[in-house]
């Protein structure tokens, strides 16, 4: 019996554009997020990180299309289920999802409470609105929102409460997984740090049962998620803790990512993804073999063109043909000669 409170295995879902292409945006992403834990998205802009997090969802509206392989939850096969059962069983109550810049999209001629009110006639249609009410009032001064926000209009609100209220609101049924993509970004350090606090104490408070958070800000991932994955190219390049990722990195590419923060921890702060020379691969037609291959400065004929499989150390996943020690000893060497030169 496992703790898992997710499961994704073998994952393809693609958009199909106006002019009849596939864009493979994720191609075959297998993963496990533990109950209770913390899991970050990680990887440049276009790999395919909101597409997964909108894709587990498992609602697929046009462009956007599902192509295989499961989205497990607490034991169940959400791609197994119709439109309805998704929107009655499982949007919100087993998995919410909370877009980037959500905050900007809420209706600004609404109260807050209409947009709970409006959740609770799909899902709890028993209750009076009284009723909804008192709950989402004694749910937001839990989460020290105050429950005089419920009578606010979205544009009374400042950013970083309006991220806040979006996000008790996405959580208000106690879904067991909640994805947030970037909800920090656009904010200042102040209003990010109540918001990284809110998605904390919603774990702590068991309101929320496990968290994928997705942001460009990889010195918050480390701090706040369990467990990192990165993505290229519509793929997961690498899953480990997030001190693994952080601070042995295998995949080169993982490596080139993290970089950038491997430093002091003061100077971890305000470090973004670093620009790493060359581009992604189209994903209209990815290449065989290593997707990083054009990119990497180890990568042999192999690479390019054979098929590369997933190795696994100490429960880290990664997907390159050398093995640990051999990427070990080169990034030590890459250290030295860097040392030298400075
Ligand atoms: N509606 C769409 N139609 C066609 N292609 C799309 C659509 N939305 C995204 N894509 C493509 O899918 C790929 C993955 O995009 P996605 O937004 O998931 O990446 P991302 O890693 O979340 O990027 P960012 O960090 O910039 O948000 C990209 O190549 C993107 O151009």
């Amino acid at each position: 019996m496992n703790n898992n409170i997710l499961e994704v295995k073998g994952l393809k879902t693609y958009y199909k554009t106006r002019l009849k292409e596939n864009v493979y945006a994720v191609d075959g992403v297998d993963f496990v997020l533990e109950d209770g834990k913390t899991l970050g998205i990680a990887g440049e802009s276009g790999c395919g990180k909101s597409t997964l997090a909108l894709s587990l969802m498992g609602m697929y509206l046009p462009p956007l299309n599902y192509n295989s392989g499961s989205i497990i939850i607490d034991g169940t096969d959400i791609t197994k289920l119709n439109t309805s059962q998704l929107r009655t069983q499982v949007l919100g109550r087993e998995i919410a999802y909370i877009p980037q810049a959500a905050m900007n999209a809420l209706n600004p001629t609404l109260k807050i409470i209409r947009f709970i009110e409006d959740m609770m006639k799909v899902h709890r249609p028993e209750l009076s609105k009284k009723q909804v009410w008192d709950m989402a009032a004694e749910r937001f001064e839990t989460l020290n929102l105050t429950s005089k926000v419920l009578n606010s209009y979205p544009n009374e609100l400042s950013g970083g409460m309006k991220q806040r209220t979006v996000i008790a609101i996405s959580s208000i049924l106690n879904p067991k997984v909640l994805i947030a993509d970037e909800p920090t970004s656009a904010l200042d350090v102040t209003s990010q740090k109540a918001v990284i606090k809110l998605m904390k104490d919603l774990l702590d408070k068991k309101f929320i049962r496990s968290l994928v958070f997705i942001t460009h800000e990889l010195p918050l991932l480390y701090h706040v998620t369990d467990d990192i994955v990165v993505m290229y190219a519509g793929e997961i390049v690498e899953r480990g803790t997030a001190k693994q990722m952080v601070f042995d990195p295998l995949h080169p590419y993982t490596k080139k990512l993290m970089g950038s923060i491997i430093v002091p921890e003061e100077g971890m702060k305000g470090h973004k993804l670093e620009a790493i020379p060359g581009a992604p691969p189209n994903l209209k037609n990815v290449p065989p073999g290593c997707r990083f291959a054009e990119r990497c400065s180890y990568a042999t004929r192999e690479c390019k063109e054979g098929k590369i499989d997933n190795k696994i150390v100490d429960e880290r996943i990664y997907r390159c043909i050398y093995d640990a020690k051999t990427l070990r000893k080169w990034y030590e060497d890459e250290q030295e000669v860097k040392g030298v030169i400075a």
